[in-house]
């Protein structure tokens, strides 16, 4: 089809991200972020060109927010009834067994999403509010492109729980990874940059979710994030891996019920748990100025990270190129040297000048005429992914 510009809208947990883009030329007309929904303070900001505005208002769930977004594109723009709309490109962080492509949405497929709601409550009812308004409000093709399609190419070896296999299939019990856009991005970017298909990589993808993933020429091959996207790595207020007996010992010795246990893990462990704050600026400064529990927080965090990178190597059977993206990835320079020095015995390593050039680019970041694997830095874009993915669903 004949492409103009597509709306993109990535609802994570607590925040909303768009982009109004032309995805044949990559062109954004218009970009910006709600943050901190459901909070007592919210914050906007819209971008048009190198034009910024800025708002900040309690924002009580994702209705609220995508009506402050439509009234930003009113007042400041660009306008979006002549911006020549061809489709709206949401993201939906859960799409089960069901779906594993880019799907048109209609009533069924709403449903579909909706009947998900179990496996990710954090997220699927943020999609489906944006889902839901944004098809009242625009008469266009709406395409949902989902976090766990990417990951269903994982060997069963990869995505199966050893629990007792009837209740696994009854209760659709198994791995479905999250965060895949950006994995599939970022991989398919680094391949591009290096000029090569056949590479066993591990790309790190540290927002405030975080994610790891083993892909293998193009292929994903295991991932941290399980049924849910609490499993895995140490994110901003998610625990990621445990031991499942410490929900059965909460639940005798500490008397909190199953909802307890699941806001405990989700929305009050990670780092906040750890050390009184989600975000990696804050902990890092507190740490820098010698808070224990900001120290041994990043201690936890950093210590997973390594883990999972080493498993994920011998998982490939190698590494070629260890990459990092999101938030934290993309700007948090510490933590890239202190993987790649504590990953050293695997050939991995970072030249510090390197590491701490900021941009928006691609770039590797090991030292020149490094003859072992590479560190990369990719920007993620799921906006973009969604956009071009949107408009191929509809060829
Ligand atoms: N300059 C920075 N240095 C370190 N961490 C940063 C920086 N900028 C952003 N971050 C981290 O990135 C996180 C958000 O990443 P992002 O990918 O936007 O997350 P999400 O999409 O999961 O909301 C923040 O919680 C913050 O800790
Ligand atoms: C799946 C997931 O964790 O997403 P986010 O990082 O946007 O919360
Ligand atoms: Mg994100």
């Amino acid at each position: 089809m004949q492409v103009s510009t597509v709306l993109v809208l990535n609802s994570g947990s607590s925040s909303l991200k768009y982009q109004l883009l032309n995805p044949s030329s990559g062109e954004v007309l218009a970009v910006g972020l709600v943050e901190r929904i459901g909070l007592e303070s919210g914050r906007i900001v819209h971008e048009v060109g190198e034009t910024e505005t800025e708002r900040e208002a309690p924002i009580k769930d994702h209705g609220v927010a995508l009506h402050l977004v439509l009234d930003l594109f009113k007042e400041v723009g660009p306008s979006l009834d002549e911006a020549g709309i061809v489709a709206v490109g949401h993201r939906v962080v859960h799409g089960g067994t069901l779906y594993s492509q880019p799907t048109v949405i209609d009533d069924d497929v709403v449903e579909g999403i909706r009947a998900l709601i179990p496996l990710a409550p954090l997220h699927n009812p943020a999609n489906l509010t944006g889902i839901e308004a944004a098809r009242e409000l625009f008469d266009v093709p709406h395409v949902a492109i989902f976090d766990t399609a990417f990951f269903s190419t994982l060997p069963a070896a990869a995505y199966t729980y050893a629990i007792d296999a009837d209740v696994a299939a009854e209760h659709q019990v198994r791995r479905y990874g999250f965060h895949g856009t950006s994995h599939q991005y970022v991989s398919a970017k680094v391949a591009e940059v290096l000029g090569r298909d056949d590479l066993k990589q591990v790309v790190l993808h540290l927002g405030n979710g975080a994610s790891a993933s083993a892909v293998d020429s193009g292929v994903a091959v295991d991932t941290s994030m399980g049924l849910t996207p609490l499993e895995g790595l140490v994110m901003g207020t998610r625990s990621g891996d445990l031991d499942p007996a410490i929900v059965f010992h909460l639940g005798r010795v500490a008397g909190m019920n199953v909802d307890d246990i699941d806001n405990l893990l989700n929305k009050k462990s990670g780092l906040l748990g750890l050390a009184g704050r989600s975000d990696m600026r804050d902990l890092r400064n507190a740490a820098d100025a010698g808070e224990p529990a900001a120290v041994a927080a990043l201690d936890v965090y950093r210590h997973r990270l390594i883990k999972y990178v080493g498993a994920y190597a011998a998982v490939l059977g190698g590494i070629d190129v260890l990459t990092f993206t999101a938030g934290v990835g993309e700007n948090s320079f510490p933590i890239r040297q202190e993987v790649a020095d504590a990953l050293g015995f695997l050939g991995l390593a970072v030249d510090p000048a390197k590491n701490a050039v900021r941009s928006k680019e691609p770039r590797i970041i090991s030292p020149d005429g490094h003859e072992g694997p590479l560190v990369m830095v990719v920007p993620t874009n799921e906006e973009l992914a969604i956009a071009r993915q949107s408009v191929e669903a509809l060829a």
